[in-house]
């Protein structure tokens, strides 16, 4: 029997592939189901997913675009029981990276395969979260190259110039199975992925479902320790770092004493004082990979 799967697409995120070889690719290669098109608009597009979703039954989403895509496509789903197909079209794709999908050709290749890996999904407050989100030097990063003219890797690489004389220390207050601790970090993470879509290896032991997630404080000081807590970003041995400590939980609240910047799954938070970040009680299955 055929299949019916909507997919959402982003006109305008990451580097700006061509959308109707993108479409073209999509179709060619999962023929034989049908693929209805539905492009988001950048206002309300929770509710308009919704109503997408309401006119009839569907066997998935597929979802082109980067996190923030995904993020609001799973707001949108809550609750049912739709398998979720990422076709990678944003600037760093942390989320696609994890499930193994580098491309559209592997997002279709997943998608026909017919695997999928349940994932949990996190409240920090209002906001869902379903990979990474940070305080401090990446989310002012990603600040700054939303606030670019371009997007993609470029508008991200000339953002880290600027954004690495501006890093500094941050305090924060961690409540966590009952402790209270007061640290100084120039980069908060709390992680259920464990990759940015750099490849940066944020989270090494790091399980996206076994409903808990880490909170990695990161305090680097000097070009020394800088250059050292990179290589072990890249060798996935953060554990070991003088400069970091990690924290696992399933559930946390944290407060941003000095007013860092804030992000979650690459979109930019208002001014946020305080978080609690608990348990969603709906998985989101995902396409993947192995
Ligand atoms: N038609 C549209 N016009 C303008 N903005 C849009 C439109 N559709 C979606 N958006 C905006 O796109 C953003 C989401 O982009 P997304 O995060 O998926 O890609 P990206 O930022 O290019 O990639 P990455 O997250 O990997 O850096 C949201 O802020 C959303 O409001």
């Amino acid at each position: 029997m055929d299949k019916d799967y909507l997919f959402v697409l982003n006109p305008i995120s990451g580097e700006g592939d061509d959308r109707e070889e993108v479409k073209e690719m999509v179709c060619n290669s999962l023929y034989g189901t049908n693929v209805e098109i539905w492009e988001t608009t950048g206002k309300d597009d929770v509710r308009k997913v919704k109503e997408m979703l309401q006119k009839q039954d569907w066997d998935g989403v597929l979802v082109g675009g980067g996190d923030g895509t995904v993020k609001m496509v799973v707001e949108a789903i809550l609750g049912m029981d739709l398998p979720l197909g990422i076709i990678p079209l944003g600037s760093a794709n942390g989320l696609a990276t994890g499930f193994g999908i580098h491309g559209i050709s592997d997002a279709c290749h997943a998608i026909k395969t017919g695997k999928v890996k349940g994932v949990d999904l996190w409240r920090i407050n209002e906001e869902i979260c379903i990979h990474l989100s940070d305080f401090g030097f990446n989310a002012g990063l990603v600040k700054k190259s939303t606030g670019q003219a371009g997007r993609g890797m470029m508008s991200y690489f000339k953002s880290s110039v600027a954004q690495f004389t501006e890093l500094r220390p941050y305090q924060f207050e961690i409540h966590i199975k009952g402790e209270t601790f007061v640290v100084e970090a120039r980069m908060l993470v709390i992680a259920n992925g464990n990759k940015y879509g750099t490849g940066a290896l944020i989270n090494p032991s790091g399980k996206i479902d076994d409903g808990k997630f880490e909170v990695i404080a990161l305090n680097p000081e000097g070009i020394d320790e800088i250059v050292s807590l990179s290589v072990d970003l890249f060798k996935g041995t953060l554990e070991s770092n003088e400069t970091v400590k990690i924290w696992k939980a399933e559930k946390a609240e944290v407060k941003n004493l000095d007013g860092a910047d804030f992000q979650i799954d690459g979109e930019v938070m208002p001014q946020t004082e305080s978080i609690s970040i608990k348990a969603e009680m709906n998985k989101v299955n995902f396409f993947y990979l192995e």
